[in-house]
Protein backbone atom coordinates (compact mmCIF):
# COMPACT_ATOMS: atom_id res chain seq x y z
CA UNK A 1 0.00 0.00 0.00
CA UNK A 2 1.08 3.30 -0.96
CA UNK A 3 2.01 5.62 2.25
CA UNK A 4 0.90 8.56 -0.55
CA UNK A 5 -2.88 9.44 -1.57
CA UNK A 6 -4.82 11.70 -2.32
CA UNK A 7 -4.59 14.74 0.24
CA UNK A 8 -2.38 12.95 2.76
CA UNK A 9 1.60 13.51 2.72
CA UNK A 10 4.36 12.17 5.14
CA UNK A 11 5.99 15.01 7.69
CA UNK A 12 8.19 14.22 10.00
CA UNK A 13 6.75 14.55 13.64
CA UNK A 14 7.80 13.97 17.04
CA UNK A 15 11.28 12.20 16.16
CA UNK A 16 8.89 9.36 13.62
CA UNK A 17 7.20 9.83 10.46
CA UNK A 18 3.02 9.73 10.32
CA UNK A 19 0.17 10.56 7.67
CA UNK A 20 -0.80 14.19 8.20
CA UNK A 21 -3.84 15.21 6.74
CA UNK A 22 -3.49 18.49 4.54
CA UNK A 23 -6.30 19.87 6.94
CA UNK A 24 -3.79 19.11 10.54
CA UNK A 25 -0.48 20.47 8.34
CA UNK A 26 -2.79 23.98 7.25
CA UNK A 27 -3.50 24.14 11.11
CA UNK A 28 -0.02 23.32 12.22
CA UNK A 29 1.54 25.93 9.47
CA UNK A 30 -0.79 28.79 10.26
CA UNK A 31 0.15 28.48 14.35
CA UNK A 32 3.93 28.60 13.58
CA UNK A 33 3.26 31.61 11.35
CA UNK A 34 1.39 33.19 14.44
CA UNK A 35 4.24 32.42 16.86
CA UNK A 36 7.09 32.91 14.44
CA UNK A 37 7.46 36.69 13.39
CA UNK A 38 10.17 35.61 11.32
CA UNK A 39 8.03 32.70 9.38
CA UNK A 40 5.30 34.98 9.15
CA UNK A 41 7.72 37.33 7.71
CA UNK A 42 8.90 34.74 5.23
CA UNK A 43 4.67 34.16 4.43
CA UNK A 44 4.68 37.74 3.17
CA UNK A 45 7.08 37.39 0.91
CA UNK A 46 4.92 34.83 -1.30
CA UNK A 47 1.56 35.55 0.07
CA UNK A 48 -1.51 36.87 -1.56
CA UNK A 49 -3.28 40.20 -0.20
CA UNK A 50 -6.72 41.53 0.88
CA UNK A 51 -7.47 45.18 0.56
CA UNK A 52 -9.41 47.03 2.73
CA UNK A 53 -10.12 50.69 2.64
CA UNK A 54 -11.47 51.91 5.89
CA UNK A 55 -12.16 48.35 6.39
CA UNK A 56 -14.19 48.47 3.54
CA UNK A 57 -13.32 45.21 0.84
CA UNK A 58 -11.95 45.74 -2.34
CA UNK A 59 -14.41 43.80 -4.74
CA UNK A 60 -14.77 43.48 -8.49
CA UNK A 61 -18.42 43.31 -9.62
CA UNK A 62 -18.96 40.43 -12.24
CA UNK A 63 -22.40 40.54 -13.12
CA UNK A 64 -24.61 40.32 -10.29
CA UNK A 65 -22.00 38.59 -8.13
CA UNK A 66 -18.78 40.21 -6.83
CA UNK A 67 -15.47 38.53 -6.56
CA UNK A 68 -12.49 39.41 -4.44
CA UNK A 69 -9.51 39.95 -5.97
CA UNK A 70 -5.82 39.49 -3.82
CA UNK A 71 -2.84 41.13 -4.23
CA UNK A 72 0.93 39.12 -4.66
CA UNK A 73 3.00 40.81 -2.83
CA UNK A 74 4.52 42.46 -6.12
CA UNK A 75 1.50 43.43 -7.15
CA UNK A 76 0.82 45.80 -3.70
CA UNK A 77 4.82 46.89 -3.43
CA UNK A 78 3.98 48.39 -7.11
CA UNK A 79 0.65 49.91 -5.56
CA UNK A 80 2.66 51.34 -2.35
CA UNK A 81 5.10 52.74 -4.23
CA UNK A 82 2.47 54.46 -6.96
CA UNK A 83 1.35 56.09 -3.30
CA UNK A 84 4.78 57.36 -1.72
CA UNK A 85 4.62 54.39 0.53
CA UNK A 86 7.19 51.50 1.16
CA UNK A 87 7.00 47.62 1.46
CA UNK A 88 7.67 48.40 5.41
CA UNK A 89 3.87 49.05 4.93
CA UNK A 90 3.00 45.43 4.03
CA UNK A 91 3.91 44.83 7.89
CA UNK A 92 0.28 46.15 9.14
CA UNK A 93 -1.46 43.12 7.35
CA UNK A 94 -2.78 40.25 9.19
CA UNK A 95 -3.31 36.89 8.76
CA UNK A 96 -6.49 35.46 7.72
CA UNK A 97 -5.68 32.20 6.35
CA UNK A 98 -3.70 29.92 4.16
CA UNK A 99 -4.32 27.41 1.05
CA UNK A 100 -3.64 24.12 0.66
CA UNK A 101 0.04 24.80 -0.80
CA UNK A 102 0.45 26.88 2.53
CA UNK A 103 0.06 30.07 0.21
CA UNK A 104 -0.12 32.38 3.37
CA UNK A 105 -3.59 34.94 2.97
CA UNK A 106 -3.41 38.11 4.68
CA UNK A 107 -5.71 41.29 5.51
CA UNK A 108 -4.45 44.86 4.63
CA UNK A 109 -6.18 48.17 5.32
CA UNK A 110 -4.53 51.22 3.24
CA UNK A 111 -7.70 53.64 4.32
CA UNK A 112 -7.34 53.46 8.16
CA UNK A 113 -6.81 56.91 9.28
CA UNK A 114 -3.90 57.43 11.97
CA UNK A 115 -2.27 59.75 13.58
CA UNK A 116 1.12 59.05 11.85
CA UNK A 117 2.50 59.78 8.42
CA UNK A 118 3.78 56.57 7.88
CA UNK A 119 0.81 54.88 8.13
CA UNK A 120 -1.18 57.25 6.19
CA UNK A 121 -4.79 56.56 4.66
CA UNK A 122 -4.05 56.29 0.89
CA UNK A 123 -6.59 58.14 -0.91
CA UNK A 124 -9.82 55.90 -2.01
CA UNK A 125 -11.22 56.51 -5.60
CA UNK A 126 -7.62 56.91 -6.74
CA UNK A 127 -6.74 52.98 -5.44
CA UNK A 128 -9.89 51.88 -7.00
CA UNK A 129 -9.34 53.03 -10.27
CA UNK A 130 -5.61 51.94 -9.99
CA UNK A 131 -6.95 48.00 -8.74
CA UNK A 132 -10.14 48.31 -11.12
CA UNK A 133 -12.38 47.48 -8.06
CA UNK A 134 -14.22 49.28 -5.23
CA UNK A 135 -14.18 49.54 -1.75
CA UNK A 136 -17.51 48.72 -0.96
CA UNK A 137 -19.49 48.50 2.81
CA UNK A 138 -19.23 44.46 3.69
CA UNK A 139 -22.93 44.91 4.80
CA UNK A 140 -24.40 45.78 1.40
CA UNK A 141 -21.99 43.19 -0.37
CA UNK A 142 -23.37 40.30 1.66
CA UNK A 143 -26.19 38.66 -0.82
CA UNK A 144 -23.82 38.95 -3.94
CA UNK A 145 -20.39 36.79 -2.44
CA UNK A 146 -20.18 33.52 -1.79
CA UNK A 147 -20.39 32.46 1.55
CA UNK A 148 -16.25 30.85 1.31
CA UNK A 149 -15.25 34.58 0.65
CA UNK A 150 -17.60 36.13 2.40
CA UNK A 151 -16.64 33.81 5.91
CA UNK A 152 -12.89 34.99 5.23
CA UNK A 153 -13.90 38.73 4.73
CA UNK A 154 -15.28 38.66 8.06
CA UNK A 155 -13.08 37.19 9.73
CA UNK A 156 -10.53 39.86 8.10
CA UNK A 157 -12.63 43.08 8.95
CA UNK A 158 -13.25 41.69 12.42
CA UNK A 159 -9.50 40.98 12.80
CA UNK A 160 -8.47 44.66 11.16
CA UNK A 161 -11.09 46.39 13.30
CA UNK A 162 -9.80 44.91 16.52
CA UNK A 163 -6.63 45.90 16.00
CA UNK A 164 -7.50 49.95 14.82
CA UNK A 165 -9.49 49.97 18.20
CA UNK A 166 -6.62 48.37 19.88
CA UNK A 167 -3.69 50.65 19.79
CA UNK A 168 -2.85 51.69 23.12
CA UNK A 169 -2.38 49.46 26.64
CA UNK A 170 -5.75 50.10 28.92
CA UNK A 171 -3.16 49.56 31.75
CA UNK A 172 -0.30 52.00 31.03
CA UNK A 173 -1.62 54.27 28.10
CA UNK A 174 1.58 53.60 25.60
CA UNK A 175 1.38 52.23 22.43
CA UNK A 176 0.85 48.31 21.72
CA UNK A 177 2.35 46.84 19.08
CA UNK A 178 1.64 44.06 16.65
CA UNK A 179 2.96 40.77 16.45
CA UNK A 180 3.50 40.24 12.56
CA UNK A 181 0.20 37.75 12.09
CA UNK A 182 -1.37 40.58 13.95
CA UNK A 183 -2.43 37.38 16.19
CA UNK A 184 -2.02 39.34 18.80
CA UNK A 185 -0.48 43.01 20.42
CA UNK A 186 1.60 43.33 23.63
CA UNK A 187 2.40 46.45 25.31
CA UNK A 188 6.15 47.33 25.60
CA UNK A 189 6.27 48.75 28.98
CA UNK A 190 4.51 45.93 30.92
CA UNK A 191 4.19 42.71 28.48
CA UNK A 192 0.53 42.64 28.61
CA UNK A 193 -0.92 40.45 25.63
CA UNK A 194 -3.96 41.64 24.06
CA UNK A 195 -5.90 39.06 22.45
CA UNK A 196 -8.56 39.69 19.46
CA UNK A 197 -12.15 39.37 21.24
CA UNK A 198 -15.40 38.33 20.27
CA UNK A 199 -18.79 38.65 22.07
CA UNK A 200 -20.84 35.80 22.20
CA UNK A 201 -24.39 35.78 21.51
CA UNK A 202 -27.02 33.11 22.01
CA UNK A 203 -29.72 33.07 18.77
CA UNK A 204 -32.38 30.88 19.72
CA UNK A 205 -35.53 29.57 17.88
CA UNK A 206 -38.53 28.78 19.71
CA UNK A 207 -40.91 26.16 18.99
CA UNK A 208 -44.28 25.44 21.37
CA UNK A 209 -44.13 22.09 18.74
CA UNK A 210 -46.06 23.41 15.73
CA UNK A 211 -45.34 27.04 15.13
CA UNK A 212 -42.33 28.67 15.87
CA UNK A 213 -41.49 32.25 17.32
CA UNK A 214 -39.96 35.29 15.37
CA UNK A 215 -39.22 38.60 15.75
CA UNK A 216 -37.91 42.00 14.37
CA UNK A 217 -36.11 45.26 15.82
CA UNK A 218 -36.83 48.50 14.16
CA UNK A 219 -33.93 48.56 12.58
CA UNK A 220 -34.27 45.51 10.82
CA UNK A 221 -35.82 46.10 6.92
CA UNK A 222 -39.24 46.47 6.75
CA UNK A 223 -40.90 42.99 6.96
CA UNK A 224 -38.07 40.93 8.34
CA UNK A 225 -38.09 38.57 11.19
CA UNK A 226 -35.52 36.81 13.00
CA UNK A 227 -35.00 34.11 15.82
CA UNK A 228 -34.16 35.95 19.03
CA UNK A 229 -30.81 36.69 20.07
CA UNK A 230 -28.92 38.22 22.63
CA UNK A 231 -25.58 38.61 23.60
CA UNK A 232 -24.57 36.46 26.84
CA UNK A 233 -23.94 38.40 30.09
CA UNK A 234 -20.36 37.80 31.71
CA UNK A 235 -20.16 34.47 34.09
CA UNK A 236 -22.97 32.81 32.21
CA UNK A 237 -23.63 29.63 30.62
CA UNK A 238 -25.33 29.20 27.24
CA UNK A 239 -27.78 27.72 28.14
CA UNK A 240 -28.86 30.73 31.11
CA UNK A 241 -28.29 33.45 28.32
CA UNK A 242 -30.64 31.42 26.49
CA UNK A 243 -33.10 31.07 29.01
CA UNK A 244 -32.53 35.07 30.13
CA UNK A 245 -32.89 36.20 26.70
CA UNK A 246 -36.14 34.53 25.41
CA UNK A 247 -37.72 35.65 29.30
CA UNK A 248 -36.13 39.03 28.48
CA UNK A 249 -37.69 39.86 25.05
CA UNK A 250 -40.63 38.13 25.01
CA UNK A 251 -41.53 37.20 28.25
CA UNK A 252 -41.77 33.14 27.57
CA UNK A 253 -39.92 30.58 29.73
CA UNK A 254 -38.30 27.52 27.31
CA UNK A 255 -36.52 24.03 27.69
CA UNK A 256 -35.12 21.35 25.98
CA UNK A 257 -32.37 23.65 24.54
CA UNK A 258 -30.60 22.44 21.70
CA UNK A 259 -27.16 23.46 19.90
CA UNK A 260 -27.99 23.95 16.26
CA UNK A 261 -24.41 25.37 14.88
CA UNK A 262 -22.34 28.27 15.90
CA UNK A 263 -20.90 31.28 12.77
CA UNK A 264 -18.51 34.37 13.36
CA UNK A 265 -20.65 37.32 12.99
CA UNK A 266 -18.97 40.64 12.41
CA UNK A 267 -21.75 43.36 12.66
CA UNK A 268 -21.76 45.80 14.58
CA UNK A 269 -18.34 44.32 16.24
CA UNK A 270 -17.00 40.51 16.55
CA UNK A 271 -19.53 38.03 17.80
CA UNK A 272 -19.42 34.33 17.99
CA UNK A 273 -23.27 33.33 17.38
CA UNK A 274 -24.06 30.21 19.10
CA UNK A 275 -27.50 29.30 17.85
CA UNK A 276 -29.91 26.89 19.74
CA UNK A 277 -33.44 25.38 19.35
CA UNK A 278 -35.77 25.31 22.32
CA UNK A 279 -39.49 24.70 22.97
CA UNK A 280 -41.97 26.03 25.65
CA UNK A 281 -44.27 24.34 27.64
CA UNK A 282 -47.31 23.59 26.01
CA UNK A 283 -49.83 26.13 26.83
CA UNK A 284 -47.02 28.91 27.48
CA UNK A 285 -47.14 30.71 24.65
CA UNK A 286 -48.53 33.79 25.30
CA UNK A 287 -45.78 36.54 24.07
CA UNK A 288 -45.59 39.35 26.13
CA UNK A 289 -42.94 41.55 23.99
CA UNK A 290 -40.36 43.87 25.33
CA UNK A 291 -40.52 47.02 23.36
CA UNK A 292 -37.44 48.25 24.83
CA UNK A 293 -35.68 45.58 22.38
CA UNK A 294 -38.07 44.47 20.14
CA UNK A 295 -40.60 45.84 17.44
CA UNK A 296 -42.54 42.97 17.34
CA UNK A 297 -42.75 39.12 17.98
CA UNK A 298 -45.10 36.46 16.69
CA UNK A 299 -45.71 32.92 16.38
CA UNK A 300 -45.51 32.05 12.84
CA UNK A 301 -47.02 28.48 10.86
CA UNK A 302 -44.93 26.19 9.19
CA UNK A 303 -46.55 26.77 5.93
CA UNK A 304 -46.00 30.46 6.88
CA UNK A 305 -42.54 29.80 7.03
CA UNK A 306 -41.36 27.49 4.59
CA UNK A 307 -43.22 29.76 2.01
CA UNK A 308 -41.18 32.94 3.10
CA UNK A 309 -37.93 30.14 3.06
CA UNK A 310 -39.32 29.17 -0.83
CA UNK A 311 -39.23 33.04 -1.55
CA UNK A 312 -36.43 34.57 -3.76
CA UNK A 313 -35.10 38.05 -4.65
CA UNK A 314 -33.43 40.79 -2.72
CA UNK A 315 -35.06 42.35 0.50
CA UNK A 316 -35.97 45.37 -1.75
CA UNK A 317 -37.90 43.36 -4.31
CA UNK A 318 -39.57 40.95 -1.79
CA UNK A 319 -40.93 44.27 -0.18
CA UNK A 320 -42.66 45.72 -3.34
CA UNK A 321 -44.10 42.61 -3.84
CA UNK A 322 -45.68 43.27 -0.19
CA UNK A 323 -43.81 39.54 1.02
CA UNK A 324 -46.17 38.88 4.68
CA UNK A 325 -42.76 37.42 6.28
CA UNK A 326 -38.77 38.07 4.84
CA UNK A 327 -35.91 36.04 6.57
CA UNK A 328 -32.89 36.55 6.96
CA UNK A 329 -30.32 35.55 4.20
CA UNK A 330 -28.93 32.41 3.60
CA UNK A 331 -25.41 32.86 5.13
CA UNK A 332 -27.00 34.55 8.59
CA UNK A 333 -26.80 31.68 11.42
CA UNK A 334 -30.69 32.58 12.28
CA UNK A 335 -31.61 31.30 7.93
CA UNK A 336 -29.85 27.73 9.03
CA UNK A 337 -31.70 27.36 11.81
CA UNK A 338 -34.86 28.11 10.41
CA UNK A 339 -34.63 25.94 7.75
CA UNK A 340 -33.60 23.28 9.77
CA UNK A 341 -36.50 23.45 11.82
CA UNK A 342 -38.59 23.44 9.02
CA UNK A 343 -37.17 20.74 7.61
CA UNK A 344 -37.85 18.76 10.67
CA UNK A 345 -41.27 19.75 11.06
CA UNK A 346 -42.47 18.75 7.59
CA UNK A 347 -40.96 15.08 8.35
CA UNK A 348 -42.63 14.76 11.51
CA UNK A 349 -46.08 15.74 9.57
CA UNK A 350 -45.07 13.62 6.82
CA UNK A 351 -44.65 10.94 9.16
CA UNK A 352 -47.60 11.49 11.21
N1 LIG B 1 -26.11 36.07 12.11
C1 LIG B 1 -27.38 36.03 12.46
O1 LIG B 1 -28.15 35.18 12.01
C2 LIG B 1 -27.92 37.06 13.44
C3 LIG B 1 -29.30 37.14 13.66
C4 LIG B 1 -29.77 38.03 14.62
C5 LIG B 1 -28.87 38.86 15.33
N2 LIG B 1 -27.54 38.77 15.04
C6 LIG B 1 -26.58 39.60 15.79
O2 LIG B 1 -26.72 39.31 17.16
C7 LIG B 1 -26.28 40.43 17.90
C8 LIG B 1 -27.02 40.53 19.20
O3 LIG B 1 -28.41 40.68 19.02
P1 LIG B 1 -29.21 41.83 19.77
O4 LIG B 1 -28.84 43.16 19.22
O5 LIG B 1 -30.64 41.43 19.72
O6 LIG B 1 -28.62 41.71 21.27
P2 LIG B 1 -29.32 42.04 22.69
O7 LIG B 1 -30.71 41.51 22.69
O8 LIG B 1 -28.38 41.58 23.75
O9 LIG B 1 -29.48 43.61 22.69
C9 LIG B 1 -28.44 44.49 22.34
C10 LIG B 1 -28.07 45.33 23.56
O10 LIG B 1 -27.28 44.54 24.43
C11 LIG B 1 -26.31 45.34 25.11
N3 LIG B 1 -25.01 44.64 25.03
C12 LIG B 1 -24.54 43.81 26.00
N4 LIG B 1 -23.33 43.30 25.66
C13 LIG B 1 -23.01 43.83 24.47
C14 LIG B 1 -21.88 43.69 23.60
N5 LIG B 1 -20.85 42.89 23.89
N6 LIG B 1 -21.92 44.34 22.43
C15 LIG B 1 -22.96 45.13 22.10
N7 LIG B 1 -24.06 45.31 22.88
C16 LIG B 1 -24.09 44.66 24.05
C17 LIG B 1 -26.39 46.73 24.48
O11 LIG B 1 -27.10 47.53 25.36
C18 LIG B 1 -27.18 46.50 23.20
O12 LIG B 1 -27.98 47.61 22.88
C19 LIG B 1 -26.45 41.64 16.99
O13 LIG B 1 -25.20 42.27 16.89
C20 LIG B 1 -26.87 41.09 15.64
O14 LIG B 1 -26.10 41.63 14.58
C21 LIG B 1 -27.04 37.90 14.13
MG1 LIG C 1 -31.99 40.82 21.16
Amino acid sequence: MSLYCGTFFRRKSFGCYRLLSTYVTKARYLFELKEDDEACRKAQQTGLFYLFHDLDPLLQESGHRYLVPRLSRAELEGLLGKFGQDSQRIEDSVLVGCSNEQEAWFALDLGLKSASSVRASLPKSEMEAELGGSFVKLRQALLQLNSVDSSLLFTAQALLRWHDGHQFCSKSGQPTQKNMAGSKRVCPSNNIIYYPQMAPVVITLVSDGARCLLARQSSFPRGLYSALAGFCDIGERVEEAVHREVAEEVGLEVENIQYSASQHWPFPNSSLMIACHATVKPGHTEIQVNLKELEAAAWFSLDEVATALRRKGSFAQQQREASPLMLPPKLAVAHHMIKEWVEKQSRSSLAA
